[in-house]
């Protein structure tokens, strides 16, 4: 542990801090991933890189410099993590804040350095703006992530943020007791190659978690797109024969579920009539109206086309039967609006409830599938409710 010295570990932990700032930056530019977050972070990195390099060149640079650059560039880093996690984590910014420990950790900077006149900046401020800072990190991953990820993973995210705050805090304290400990370092009990690999450590573990959310930010993204259909963000055919693949499952344990057909009558005609443009409004405007009318358990998915499924759990047929008049009667009277004149639209359901003995669900979509055929047939604009005596007479005699 202790074969490396405290500025060869400053150095690496320097390394890091750039890889990571160029990280970032690849991020935001080439795959346009958290753009605002991905450009605080980036820069709060690379102002990191300088705060630790200057542990390295201190000796050669003007000694009118000091440890200005050091220090500000520290706590300038501080501040745009602080924004860089608050906005990772969807949390409302709080510039105010940040500015106001930033601002006034530079002020007292600025202010001491002139009261002895020379002697450089005092590192007290700075230590404690930028603890002060690295614990509202702390606090902003466990609030941010509370909604997103499980409480531990969130905790783990948080805790390197907080070493670090603690780690500053307890170098702050040590300035205060031992003014004349001048390098960035604490000195005192800990020695500095120890506290050194501490903050290598935690720049590891901070990278990392930051890191994490991304990409668990983005799997979440991919499976709600592999899920969806791009047009109207319905369920797609592949989720939607899931959902009802568990449904039917259910129905095996003696539970009722239904589901209703839904097509779109003449949609063609609104394609010719007025377009390609027209017709995908139109499809909107249909899963608007349909939405605005179902429960939030009930699924709606689009199965190609103007043809859409809803599956209403716990629903018998006879309400679903109802739901799907509701809709019936809504998309009716609410015409689609497009370039300020209205267009008629109306939609034929078919209504049945989920089949026994139907693990996947085939027997349940023909029959809906049949009704709706039946409901065009009878001149559109209506429902059609199964009545599984007849119907499963008739679908076998038609195959
Ligand atoms: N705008 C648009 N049109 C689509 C989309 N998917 C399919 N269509 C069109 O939908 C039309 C479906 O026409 P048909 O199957 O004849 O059905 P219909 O005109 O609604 O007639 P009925 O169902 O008998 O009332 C075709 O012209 C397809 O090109 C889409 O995503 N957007």
């Amino acid at each position: 542990m202790h074969s490396f010295d405290a500025d060869t570990l400053a150095l690496v932990t320097a390394v890091i801090n750039g890889f990571m700032a160029i990280v970032w930056l690849l991020m935001v530019r080439s795959f346009r991933i958290a753009p605002t977050a991905g450009a605080l972070l980036s820069g709060a990195y690379a102002l990191f890189v300088p705060s630790l390099l200057c542990l390295q060149c201190h000796s050669w640079w003007p000694g009118s410099l000091g440890l200005w650059p050091q220090s500000y560039s520290t706590l300038a880093g501080f501040a745009l993590m602080s924004l860089g996690v608050r906005r990772l984590m969807r949390l409302r910014q709080r510039w105010g804040d940040v500015a106001l420990i930033a601002g006034s950790a530079g002020l007292l900077m600025l202010t001491g350095a002139f009261a002895k006149s020379g002697t450089g900046p005092s590192l007290l401020p700075l230590v404690l703006g930028s603890s002060l800072l690295s614990i509202a990190c702390a606090r902003d991953v466990l609030s941010g992530g509370r909604a997103l990820q499980p409480a531990w993973l969130t905790a783990l995210l948080a805790l390197p943020f907080l070493l670090t705050g603690l780690l500053l805090l307890l170098r702050a304290a040590s300035l205060l007791w031992l003014p004349g400990a001048g390098g960035f370092f604490m000195q005192g009990s800990l020695d500095r190659s120890t506290l050194a690999w501490l903050y290598l450590l935690m720049t590891l573990l901070i990278a990392l978690g930051l890191v994490s959310i991304v990409v668990m930010r983005l799997v979440a993204r991919i499976h709600y797109m592999t899920q969806r259909d791009p047009l109207t963000n319905a369920l797609n055919r592949r989720a939607i024969a899931s959902e009802l693949r568990t449904l039917q499952a259910q129905v095996e344990r003696g539970q009722r579920h239904s589901l209703v057909m839904i097509d779109v009558d003449h949609f063609k005609r609104i394609n010719d009539q007025f377009g390609h443009a027209a017709g995908d409004a139109a499809l909107l405007h249909l899963v608007a109206v349909l939405q605005a009318n179902m429960r939030e358990l009930d699924r709606l998915g689009r199965l190609g086309g103007e043809e859409f499924c809803l599956l209403l759990p716990h629903t018998t047929q006879n309400d679903a039967g109802l739901v799907a008049q509701r809709m019936c009667v809504a998309l009716r009277q609410q015409s689609l609006q497009w370039l300020g004149a209205p267009i008629a639209m109306t939609a034929s359901f078919g209504v049945a409830a989920c089949q026994p003995h139907d693990s996947q669900g085939d027997t349940t979509l023909a029959m809906a599938d049949w009704l709706v055929y039946r409901a065009k047939s009878a001149g559109r604009d209506r429902v059609c409710v199964a009545d599984p005596e007849a119907m499963l007479g008739r679908m076998v005699a038609a195959t």
